[in-house]
């Protein structure tokens, strides 16, 4: 386990659509170094939980957050925090892949152009053979940067947004069921690619997919019904959970 600090430290989390509760006292520590995985049956809140990380509840009408969520130290709930800079330091990447319907070079420029982070054109190019390098996708698109990101296939889509993601010098990725609309070998190429990046982003992944998540993550948090059942080493959890609840979704006897 790391050295660092936790990279985000999110504590006594409480989550709300309307009146009914989605999150319930929720504290957990996501790890400069590892990959975490949310795991838990469906509608425990786990997407609400990792949306809380970067402020996309923002977004949603009825929701309401409460607790302390902090990116190295700093309160991203706090009323002088730059949203859309919070965003940049914490990238998501959704469950269907959302690129841009424009150019595979535009998806991954725009949001470096739109920060100011490239002050020449060569700059912005570099910047975007990197991303798409360090996204597994620059030998599959190199000859073919104008053509339309929504041209690619699925697993092409979602390394494209993961690209775009890293594009703007993330932190933090945060990625919500990336290879739920995938195929085998394009969700094998997406964990691979979650190896490839371990360390230099801290990661945090929702799955359903429980050898998924045994898979890719160092560190495992089980929700259940809005609450956080158990939380720690990926092998702990998958091999000698502590609660009976951690031992029946594994074990496969709900969700
Ligand atoms: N925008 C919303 N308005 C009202 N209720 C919502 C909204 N989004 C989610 N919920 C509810 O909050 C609870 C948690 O949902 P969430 O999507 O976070 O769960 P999840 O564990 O990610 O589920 P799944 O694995 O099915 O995606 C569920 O009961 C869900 O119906």
């Amino acid at each position: 386990m790391s050295n660092h600090p936790p990279k985000i430290t999110a504590t006594h989390v409480n989550v709300w659509y309307g009146a009914k509760k989605a999150i319930d006292d929720v504290s957990i520590d996501i790890d400069q170094d590892s990959v975490t995985a949310l795991i838990g049956p469906s509608g425990c809140g786990k997407s609400t939980f990792l949306r809380t990380l970067n402020r996309m509840n923002d977004t949603v009408a009825n929701a309401r957050v409460q607790g302390d969520i902090r990116l190295d130290g700093e309160d991203i709930y706090s009323p002088d925090m730059d949203v859309v800079q919070l965003r940049a330091r914490v990238g998501m990447v959704f469950q269907k892949p959302n690129p841009f319907p424009k150019s595979i070079y535009e998806n991954v420029a725009y949001g470096p152009r739109i920060h100011g982070l490239a002050s020449s054109r060569s700059e912005l190019e570099g910047i975007v053979q990197t991303s798409l390098k360090r996204a597994g996708l620059w030998e599959e698109v190199k000859d073919r940067l104008s053509d339309s990101g929504t041209a690619l296939s699925g697993g092409q889509q979602q390394r494209l947004c993961i690209a775009r993601a890293i594009a703007v010098d993330p932190e933090v990725i945060l990625m919500d069921e990336p290879c739920s609309a995938l195929d085998p070998i394009a969700t094998a190429k997406i964990e691979e690619l979650i190896h490839a990046l371990k360390g230099r982003y801290a990661i945090a992944i929702v799955t359903h997919n429980m050898q998924q998540a045994a898979r890719v993550s160092q560190r495992t948090a089980f929700f259940h019904l809005g609450q956080l059942v158990e939380y720690g080493a990926t092998t702990e959890i998958f091999t000698n959970p502590r609660e009976e609840r951690t031992r029946d979704y594994i074990t496969g006897r709900y969700g």
